[in-house]
């Protein structure tokens, strides 16, 4: 049989618990290399394959935000919009969220030219990262707004994850962490707007759904990006062709 046609819209308040529900259900914060990465149960190695891949995800965020700007011609959501490209790019040559996941992949030993042209990133990584950004290119704009709810969950991941690292890894600073002392404000701010956004334009019952399945294909994103993390560099350990292997995997 299949599902009745929803008919009634829910209100805002409603709507808002559903995307909540998908998040505790979803977010990455439950997949078990995360539970291994802040547990400190990773060796150096790993923990570099995780930087070395998350850093593709950064370098592509600032270009999914300027497809998201391009889209729109609300001069008062493209001024919101460009904070985000802002907080990455900096403003100078060093300043920025990219610059500052560069500290962790060079405090982590690994070569900066490696990871800033994505090499030996896996192809899981690069496949779900590129749908990222499609979806927000071709998608509508309230849509794309919506992948960006997972926002929302990730202060409680990064105090996890900083605390964690910290306590369990004696090649992991504070300084190298740097990078998730400004997403802690970064993060709400964003998802603050992208959520009042949501609950005002998604009004009717389809465009509901919409966004509940744009949060949801963006926690599969993210959540396969883990997989592929687990996959490779703990078990059963399959490192693909011309990926990263850590030093004394060869
Ligand atoms: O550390 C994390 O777990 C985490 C999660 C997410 C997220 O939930 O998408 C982002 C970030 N970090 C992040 O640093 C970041 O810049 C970011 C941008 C976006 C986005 O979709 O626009 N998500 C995230």
């Amino acid at each position: 049989m299949t599902e009745p046609a929803m008919t009634e819209p829910m209100s805002p308040d409603q709507l808002e618990a559903a995307l909540r529900a998908i998040g505790r259900e979803r977010y990455h914060d439950r997949h078990p290399f995360h539970g291994l990465l802040h547990g400190g149960k990773l060796d150096r190695g790993q923990v570099q394959a995780w930087a070395l891949n998350r850093f593709y995800y950064q370098s592509r965020i600032p270009l999914k935000d300027a497809a998201l700007i391009s889209r729109t011609e609300d001069p008062a959501l493209r001024r919101e919009w460009r904070r985000r490209i802002e907080d990455h790019d900096g403003d100078h040559e060093g300043d920025g969220g990219i610059a500052r996941w560069l500290h962790l992949t060079d405090a982590l030993g690994l070569d900066r030219a490696a990871v800033s042209d994505g090499r030996g990133i896996l192809p899981a990584t690069r496949f779900a990262v590129d749908a990222y950004v499609r979806f927000v290119r071709e998608k509508t704009l309230l849509e794309a707004i919506a992948s960006s709810l997972t926002e929302l969950f990730a202060p409680a991941i990064i105090g996890n994850r900083v605390a964690g690292m910290l306590a369990h890894y004696d090649f992991v600073s504070p300084e190298a962490l740097s990078y998730f002392d400004k997403r802690l404000t970064q993060a709400p701010r964003d998802s603050d707007f992208a959520l009042d956004y949501v609950r005002r334009e998604a009004r009717r019952p389809d465009q509901q759904q919409d966004v509940m399945a744009a949060l949801t294909f963006k926690c599969d994103v993210l959540w396969a990006q883990l997989d592929a993390l687990h996959h490779a560099y703990v078990a059963p350990g399959h490192i693909p062709p011309g990926a990263f292997v850590p030093e004394g995997r060869g």
